[in-house]
């Protein structure tokens, strides 16, 4: 078992609004917050780009660590302070179980005695990637230390091997390593929505006649945001008018920062993911200093900085209907590959230059078991389902916190179909018919997940979480439900006038709407249903996003054809040629820091040096 308390500002965050915090699993507590990283668009310019990591004003660390059995009991942090408020307030704030604020103490005080067990992954077209990690996990960088700073490549790839060995055995010693260059990597064939995507395409062109892609073979050409782990930049592949989003991350700062595991699990899933509402890693490539990865560029901005621009700050009702609908599916599918998603906010959600969502940033997600079962075959007989299964999901827990028993039984199984006596049992009361042919019933929720760590951002953090009594995926529906209420109300709902008011206001507080504006009664009981505190109450606990599919809020949505629909608003074109080039008068503070090998003294190339 491993438990420890973390947490940390984030940079877009303190953009929102000051105070409010991300926590993460693998760093200490911060408070208070200190510095001014922004997410706000921005020429790039000469240092901004590794210092803008390393200098990241967030974190302030006081890391409580301590095992629930560990005989050192003297640490005191921030959250022992804001443990023993809670404790002491326990009574006032309706808290049920004292003892679970005592929980938090102990359990956020792992020492981190980790195992990291039999990795496997899978899509749902069955593709199998098998591996074994094994090893302990001291202080969150455990083995991927060989990734850090100085490493040469080969050192990554020894990580690479022994965490994907059926994929990816590279052999190169050179400090550039396209990763996609491996077979699995190297055509559409895991990502098959991809098939028709000119970007792919490209990518695929430049590795055909270079072999491998790294960062002569991009274009930066602004900073399109920041946060705790990298900066991201608008990037086009040379010549190619193809456009992307590029995030960069310092290797060195992660090290330093004990962030590597986190960047490594980003990595990891999104190379997993193929669904048109998450983003797609068109390659990933390191140099000696910096790990990259090429995802979608979301020229929509996010939907935080979408809902400001709203009148009142909030958006109209069928709106939110269609933004939430397009990140249900996209929980639903991550629940379906066994990742909790845990950092559900505005600021994540991305908008696609076709107004669709992408659900960004899984630096904070979980990975675990997962067992998708089939218990509504539609028109379909369940026989031959049975008979050829179509979902194979290997359970998977690789985050130091997971204490899921089951993580280290790799297996793929097809669906359990349950008798017609259990699916009756398990209908639920309001159901609804709202589909134009009714489509099967797959329950994809970790349901057996549970984690000890203490991450999110505070607004959204679950009560779980903060009385450190375990979570599960039942976490993302709460956020769920804070999300939907952001979107409609302009706020979010348990906010205080600090971080620790709003913790506070979390566990104990009650549900409020405010009387303005007006929100339909469908909307209002689907919030109520998310936001439970107990999960095993929550809406969605069992049967995960079928539960809410099917609630009155989505009425006549046609979840199938959903990427179909006309979005709210659509972005206008990122004028590309009106971006200034980067000149070298920057200033120190804003000044550069790396200039890609073959790119040096090109006019046409954001220049950068590496500090
Ligand atoms: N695909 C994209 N298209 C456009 N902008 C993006 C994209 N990905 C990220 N950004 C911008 O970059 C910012 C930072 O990205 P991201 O959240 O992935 O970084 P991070 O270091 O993981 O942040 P966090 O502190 O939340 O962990 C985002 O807030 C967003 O503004």
């Amino acid at each position: 078992m491993a438990s420890k308390a973390v947490a940390k500002a984030s940079s877009k965050e303190q953009q929102k609004t000051a105070g409010v915090q991300k926590i993460g699993a693998d760093e200490p507590v911060s408070l208070p917050l200190n510095g001014s990283k922004t997410n706000k668009p921005e020429l790039v310019s000469p240092k901004q780009l590794p210092k803008s990591v390393d200098k990241t004003p967030k974190q302030v660390a006081v890391e409580a660590s301590q095992s629930k059995t560990s005989s050192n009991s003297n640490q005191k942090g921030p959250v022992d302070s804001l443990i023993n408020q809670l404790k002491s307030n326990s009574s006032s704030l309706g808290l049920e179980q004292a003892s679970n604020v005592d929980s938090v103490v102990s359990e956020n005080r792992g020492s981190q005695d980790v195992s990291v067990d039999q990795e496997k992954k899978t899509s749902e077209y069955g593709s199998v990637k098998n591996s074994s990690v094994s090893g302990k996990v001291s202080d969150g960088t455990s083995s991927l230390a060989k990734t850090s700073g100085s490493a040469k490549i080969s050192d990554r790839l020894d990580y690479v091997e022994s965490g994907k060995s059926s994929i990816c055995r590279g052999s190169t010693s050179s400090d550039v390593s396209d990763e996609s260059t491996c077979s699995s990597f190297s055509s559409s064939i895991n990502k098959p929505h991809k098939a028709n995507d000119l970007r792919w395409e490209a990518i695929q062109a430049v590795r055909a006649r270079d072999g491998v892609l790294g960062l002569s073979h991009f274009r930066l050409l602004k900073r399109l945001g920041c946060g705790d782990i990298g900066s991201v930049y608008l990037s086009e592949l040379s010549g190619t008018k193809c456009y992307f989003a590029m995030k960069v991350m310092d290797k060195a700062s992660l090290a330093g920062r004990k962030k590597l595991l986190r960047a490594q699990t980003e990595r990891e899933i999104l190379q997993s993911l193929d669904h048109p509402f998450l983003p797609t890693l068109y390659t990933h490539f390191e140099t000696e200093k910096f790990s990259c990865l090429v995802m979608e560029f979301c020229p929509g901005g996010d939907l935080h900085t979408l809902r400001q621009k709203q009148p009142g700050k909030y958006f109209p009702e069928q709106a939110v209907r269609f933004y939430v609908a397009e990140v249900l599916l996209a929980l639903e599918y991550l629940h379906m590959l066994g990742i909790i998603y845990r950092d559900l906010k505005p600021e994540n959600v991305l908008v696609r230059e076709d107004g669709h969502i992408m659900l960004s940033d899984f630096d904070l997600s979980l990975r675990c078991a997962v067992s998708p079962t089939l218990i509504k075959a539609s028109s379909l007989d369940a026989e031959p389902l049975r008979k050829n299964p179509v979902y194979c999901v290997q359970p998977a827990c690789i985050e130091p916190s997971c204490i899921q028993p089951s993580c280290v039984t790799p297996t793929c199984f097809s669906p359990r179909l349950f008798s017609s006596k259990s699916k009756k049992d398990r209908k639920p009361k309001n159901e609804i018919g709202n589909q134009v042919s009714p489509l099967p019933e797959l329950i994809a929720e970790p349901t057996e997940a549970r984690s000890m760590s203490f991450v999110g951002t505070h607004e959204y953090l679950a009560p779980e979480i903060i009385k450190g009594e375990g979570h599960g995926s039942a976490v993302d529906w709460w956020t769920f439900g804070i999300f939907l209420y952001e979107l409609l109300f302009g706020k979010t709902p348990f906010k205080g006038s600090g971080n620790r008011a709003t913790l506070f206001n979390v566990v104990g507080q009650p549900l409020r709407f405010p009387e303005s504006p007006v929100v339909s009664f469908a909307a209002r009981d689907l919030i109520r249903g998310l936001l439970v505190k107990e999960p095993q109450h929550r809406l969605a606990y069992k049967r995960g996003a079928t539960e809410i599919k099917q609630h009155p809020f989505f009425e006549g949505v046609n979840w199938a054809l959903i990427r179909c629909a006309t979005p709210p608003e659509i972005p206008k074109p990122v004028e590309i040629e009106r971006i200034p080039a980067p000149t070298s008068s920057t200033s120190e503070k804003t000044a550069p820091t790396m200039v890609p090998p073959n790119q040096r003294g090109s006019d046409n190339y954001l220049e950068f040096d590496f500090f």
